[in-house]
């Protein structure tokens, strides 16, 4: 079974449009959750644009599903990660002031900062995903560095799905059935929406998570967060 995640960075934009509450990422979390969505992903950025680190300590109260923290690496987030304790967390290379996450790791010329991250956070018994490009040396370097799961950066897939989707899908194809050789769990991420999810899930069925939020969000604006969130779950099953 392929899980859900749900990203509610977008949620968090929303709501500090206004500088209020509305809308509370912790009621949308719950009821994410209770319309059948299997986790909850979070990505509190330095600049704190969306997600804060005040709303990871909130949410840390309330998800009974999976929590999946995502963010680079740096002290003050490996602090919040170690105080929240997720389920996972989602090491991300993304510098300050990019738009969104725009490249996976580069598994070996980071090796030793990443085994050191890794094994940190492994210790307080919390998994550790690494966000890669769709590149067979960086899903083996991933298995070096002690990840327990890669999660394949799903951008390109997504900007080629709709000229040629079968040439678009190989690369993930070929690096999913690396990383199961190698003992890796699979999860993937970035741009995936109602549009490019069932294809995806069809051709690498062993995948363990996909984390969704910008299409999802966008999505519910037109049709309501239950029915997207049901739709996903029917093209993941
Ligand atoms: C790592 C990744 O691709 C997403 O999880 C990321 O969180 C999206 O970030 P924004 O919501 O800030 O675009
Ligand atoms: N890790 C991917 C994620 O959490 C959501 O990415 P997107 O669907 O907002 O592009």
């Amino acid at each position: 079974m392929i899980r859900l995640s749900v990203n509610i960075n977008k949620i968090a934009t929303l709501r500090n449009a206004r500088g209020g509450n509305t809308p509370d990422v912790v009621e949308a979390a719950k009821r994410l959750e209770s319309f059948g969505a299997q986790g909850i992903t979070v990505h509190p950025r330095p600049d704190e644009r969306h997600i804060r680190y005040a709303d990871v300590r909130d949410l840390t109260q309330v998800v009974t599903t999976e929590f999946n923290i995502e963010g680079n690496p740096n002290q003050k987030f490996i602090d919040l990660v170690l105080e929240a304790k997720p389920a996972q967390v989602t090491l991300v290379p993304d510098a300050e002031d990019v738009l969104t996450s725009n490249a996976g790791w580069d598994t070996l010329k980071h090796k030793d900062f990443l085994t050191e991250v890794i094994s940190k956070f492994k210790t307080h018994g919390i998994r550790t995903s690494i966000f890669v490009d769709p590149q067979v040396k960086m899903i083996q370097g991933a298995a070096e560095v002690g990840a327990d799961r890669i999660e394949l950066y799903t951008e390109s897939y997504a900007q080629g799905y709709s000229e040629d989707k079968i040439k678009a899908i190989q690369p993930y194809i070929i690096c999913a059935e690396e990383a199961r050789q190698l003992g890796l769990g699979i999860n993937a991420g970035h741009d995936l929406s109602l549009d490019n999810i069932e294809f995806f899930a069809q051709k690498i069925p062993f995948l363990d998570e996909v984390s969704i939020g910008h299409a999802l969000i966008s999505e519910a604006l037109y049709d309501g967060l239950e029915p997207v969130v049901k739709s996903y779950l029917k093209k993941l099953s």
